[in-house]
């Protein structure tokens, strides 16, 4: 989807008067409360569903005007960490993306390649695909505005909202961005007709056109967002959405007469469906199961509403706007939640496409690895908000954070055990840590990880996570285990259990980390003597059901996260590092960088960073 953003056509809306239906968000969170149990740890929740539960997220389908930048990655790079915490959590998740394909742009930048739009599409639609690949994302569902069982949907969709009443037909007459693929309000221009956002002049364009009577949803859209304050994310977004609402909803025009690369408009061929109207449905035909007849309500019935529409903020009013607008024509659920992130920046300016002002997440996957990249963006760019890249600084993080605070204390400890206790643990990490306040500690830290993905704040689970590295290098720093075992006797006992008590933290780390780092998390579990199987089975929460009387009781205890996973006589693998540190000649990489500053590159050629086996 690219960034079409604004203003709505000119027209006066259509006064049809609408009784208000309840478009009633159906999202119920999750409430948790802490155990009064003394088993630390456990939480009760006091919703009626919860293992299971399905719970549908989306990116944003991207634009294939060219091939994917480090912003369409951060997006997806989020929505992944999202899914795979759910997963972590119990629920089914369907996480579905992929690429928004019809419209003049996409027409114009065939043709400019010498190319027809359908090849123009294969060949950027792959790059989607093979970039996801490198960055291990693990989405469920890729679906492609050209297919076609889309292309059925979104025909019934709109055979439904004129059934409706909610189209009809009108003279439009108005500046054009392509670029935006969107009608502007002259008012919101630069000098010279210019586009704000891609800085190009727009086309006057008349044309008759079919519109969508968006006004007629003004009233519910109002209601709907006052019941459902959580509808839109972060919550500062909510505000402009409210004022963009309050401030008068305008119909829109939903096609196009001049573009023929497009959905034809059901008995109309002669105009094409817009391609925000379009694009927005492929949440829903995702769901359409590949094998059946394309249908609007089998596909809903598979998983719609969805709990998540993860976007970047440019396009929120499509998401906040139109879309719950004709959802409700349609007579359909609202998603339950829009969040809408900030933007990479580079030099200020929002990173895209059109202004070719683009980070290549390949060549930062080739150099650094998937890791690197996946934890640098979460970790350093608060979700929600804007954040200018740094090569220096992602050097600085990346390094001292994975490589030091992490993957050393990983591989000094399982040094000393080799060493000391031919890489056996003496003892259950539960009985290692007995009596040991670090333990508690370290379960706090992942309750407020668990926090902090849920409310989608993945800046602050990465540092919590963290959090636990350093509480971790300090424990080992403090009881200095190699010069207990040079003391012998029950120094040495006690420091073999120091040393299981770190390798506890390490594959609790792994975990709660693994929605980030899946290959490190991964790598680190392999280190514990781990097989793959058992790592793909890992959980944050497990359940545990329990009736009485009358009602069915899901106990959460906190699955692979909480303490007590390795056992006494685990060998644990040969001693390699998990993350091979970022050489850079021209900095020490250890000094912190103020947050949000860019520094340029100084051109020196860094030394290539080596992945490490197995990543
Ligand atoms: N600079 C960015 N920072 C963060 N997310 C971005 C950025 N650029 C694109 N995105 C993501 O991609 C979505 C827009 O997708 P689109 O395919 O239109 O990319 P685009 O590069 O913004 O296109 P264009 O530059 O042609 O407007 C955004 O809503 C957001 O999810």
């Amino acid at each position: 989807m690219a960034a079409r953003m604004n203003t709505l056509s000119l027209l006066n809306p259509s006064h049809v008067s609408l009784r208000p239906r309840d478009y009633r968000f159906s999202h119920r969170p999750l409430r948790f409360y802490t155990s009064p149990n003394p088993n630390r740890g456990a939480l009760f929740c006091t919703c009626s569903t919860t293992n299971g539960e399905s719970f549908v997220l989306t990116t944003p389908l991207y634009y294939v005007n060219a091939p994917p930048h480090m912003g369409s990655a951060y997006t997806t790079i989020a929505a992944d960490a999202i899914a795979r915490f759910q997963r972590l959590l119990g629920k089914k998740v369907i996480f579905i993306t992929g690429t928004d394909e019809h419209g003049e742009k996409i027409a114009a930048a065939a043709m400019a390649q010498g190319s027809i739009p359908l090849d123009h599409c294969n060949l950027i639609s792959q790059a989607y695909k093979t970039l996801w690949k490198d960055l291990d994302i693990s989405y469920d569902k890729f679906i492609r505005t050209t297919d076609s069982k889309h292309e059925a949907i979104v025909k019934e969709f709109y055979s439904r909202v004129l059934a409706k009443g909610d189209i009809y037909q009108a003279d439009y007459e108005g500046l054009y961005c392509v670029n935006c693929e969107e009608y502007k309000d002259e008012k919101e221009l630069l000098e010279n007709n210019c586009c704000p956002v891609h800085l190009k002049p727009c086309d006057s364009r008349k044309e008759e056109n079919y519109f969508f009577a968006l006004s007629k949803y003004q009233k519910s859209l109002e209601e709907a967002l006052n019941k459902n304050p959580n509808f839109v994310q972060p919550s500062f977004r909510l505000n402009e959405v409210q004022s963009w609402v309050k401030g008068g909803l305008r119909d829109f025009s939903i096609s196009r007469a001049s573009v023929d690369w497009g959905i034809p408009i059901p008995n109309d061929r002669s105009q094409t469906i817009y391609v925000w109207f379009d694009a927005l449905l492929g949440y829903i035909s995702a769901l359409s199961d590949e094998q059946e007849q394309p249908d609007l309500l089998n596909a809903v019935s598979s998983g719609w509403p969805a709990a998540l529409h993860l976007i970047g903020k440019d396009i929120l009013r499509f998401h906040a706007v139109y879309w719950p607008a004709m959802l409700m024509s349609a007579g359909l659920s609202l998603p339950k939640m829009v969040f809408g992130h900030g933007f990479l920046t580079k030099d200020g300016m929002k990173m895209g496409k059109s202004l070719g002002n683009t980070l290549e997440p390949n060549e930062l996957v080739h150099r650094f690895g998937t890791d690197a990249v996946r934890y640098f963006f979460l970790r350093e760019v608060e979700f929600g908000s804007d954040g200018d890249y740094s090569e220096e600084r992602f050097i600085n993080i990346v390094n001292a954070h994975l490589a030091n605070t992490i993957g050393n204390l990983l591989n000094r400890t399982l040094g000393l055990l080799k060493k000391n206790c031919q890489s056996t643990l003496v003892v259950d990490s539960t009985t290692a840590a007995e009596g040991n306040e670090f333990k508690d500690n370290v379960e706090k830290l992942v309750d407020k990880a668990r926090m902090h993905y849920e409310n989608l704040s993945l800046s602050s689970a990465c540092e919590a996570v963290l959090e636990i590295g350093n509480v971790g290098n300090f424990y080992m720093d403090e009881r200095a285990p190699w010069s207990l075992f040079k003391q012998g006797g029950t120094a040495s006992e006690a420091a073999a259990k120091d040393l299981v008590i770190i390798l506890e933290t390490a594959r609790i780390i792994a975990i709660a980390l693994l929605p980030v780092t899946p290959s490190l998390s991964w790598r680190i579990y392999e280190q514990l003597g781990y097989s793959r199987d058992q790592f793909d089975a890992a959980t944050w929460v497990s359940f545990f059901f329990h009736t009485d009387a009358s009602t069915t009781h899901h106990q959460h205890l906190m699955g692979d996260t909480k303490w007590g996973g390795l056992k006494g006589g685990q060998v644990m693998a040969q001693p390699k590092p998990v993350f091979a540190r970022i050489e850079n000649q021209t900095e020490d990489v250890d000094k912190g960088v103020a947050v949000g500053k860019t520094m340029k590159s100084k051109g020196k050629k860094m030394k290539q960073a080596q992945q490490v086996a197995g990543a």
